[in-house]
């Protein structure tokens, strides 16, 4: 990856009685891409953000922002960096345009310039209507709406978001994911993203991280995480067909050449050695009887690579470390 690096980590490790949130975190992530953080619940995701942001210390090794140490530079450090967390709060008893305003005062905001970056900011999440209601009166999705207007206030260069379309309608969804894709491609902004809907991730991510038990195991564009667990012949392909019984499933396992096959949300997904494997699976099941409504041989979805790396060959994340 070319470009100035923004956030740079070495052996970074963070401490908690036995527990190794963190564990020698090497990273760097570059100026204006969008950096995504998967991992499971635990994984160190929000500690490795709360040391880069300068909210809790390093046990070992270090982290710089612009050059920056985050622990002794944190004025310096929340200038450049705005952090939404997942639970973020608001004042209910304020409107959304009054709960900007605050936040653009504690950043020292002068009052003219924070009313017209209020307006803007509220447009860009379609709160403009609802930014004189009391935030009470908001919905779940409205608030995750005003947290994104909220870091964007302060006009910061790093934007690190904890899952921020959680809760969020699929137009909402839609919005916030093209708002993030513009703060990058078009601004510039460097852009950390924490969530586990990964589907969500592939869509706008330039690259990945996925993090276990406070290792970060991989790292990479989606296509390099993908070569890293495949051959050059495999595929997936992705089965619809009726009945969904355990016929068919064992009829997509018998065919020669199906190394893994998974069951998600009425979908059979098979990895397979070679296309002929995959071409083989459509032919024996219509020779069965089953009626394919959805038949798709694709390169690797998010979904399958975090399975395979988390899970693991030999069902250990170990097995595939680099
Ligand atoms: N303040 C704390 N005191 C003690 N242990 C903590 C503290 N904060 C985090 N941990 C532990 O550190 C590990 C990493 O937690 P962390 O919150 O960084 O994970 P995460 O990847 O962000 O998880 P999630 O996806 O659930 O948000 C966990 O084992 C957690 O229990």
């Amino acid at each position: 990856m070319s470009g100035n690096a923004v956030i740079e980590a070495h052996g970074l490790t963070k401490l908690y009685g036995n527990i190794k949130a963190v564990d020698g975190l090497d990273l760097s992530i570059y100026e204006g891409e969008i950096f995504g953080l998967l991992g499971p619940n635990g994984a160190g995701k929000t500690t490795t953000i709360l040391m880069v942001m300068g909210l809790t210390e390093p046990t070992s090794g270090s982290v710089n922002v612009y050059g920056l140490d985050p622990m002794r530079d944190s004025i310096s450090i929340k200038k450049v960096v705005s952090y939404m967390p997942d639970n973020i709060g608001f004042y209910d008893y304020m409107t959304g345009r009054e709960n900007l305003l605050y936040t653009a005062k504690l950043n020292h905001i002068p009052d003219d310039e924070a009313r017209q970056r209020i307006d803007v900011c509220l447009e860009r999440v379609n709160l403009t209507e609802a930014g004189d209601r009391k935030v009470r009166e908001y919905s779940r999705g409205m608030r995750q709406r005003l947290g994104i207007a909220d870091v964007l206030i302060k006009d910061p260069k790093v934007i690190i978001l904890d899952e921020p379309t959680l809760g969020i309608d699929p137009e909402g969804v839609d919005m916030i994911l093209d708002l993030i894709v513009n703060l990058s491609k078009q601004e510039g902004k460097t852009i950390i993203v924490s969530s586990h809907l990964l589907y969500q991730m592939q869509e706008i991510c330039d690259r990945l991280g996925i993090f276990v038990k406070g290792k970060l195991i991989a790292c990479g564009k989606i296509s390099e995480l993908a070569s890293n667990i495949t051959n050059r012949n495999e595929c997936a392909v992705q089965i619809i067909a009726k009945p969904f019984d355990e016929g068919l499933l064992n009829i997509v396992k018998s065919v020669e050449g199906v190394k893994e096959t998974y069951i998600q949300g009425g979908m059979i997904s098979a990895i397979c050695e070679n296309e002929d494997s995959a071409v083989m699976i459509n032919k024996r099941l219509l020779e069965a009887g089953y009626v394919i409504y959805h038949y798709a041989i694709s390169g690797y979805s998010l979904d399958d690579i975090y399975r395979r790396y988390f899970e693991g060959e030999d069902g250990g994340y170990g097995a595939l470390s680099k």
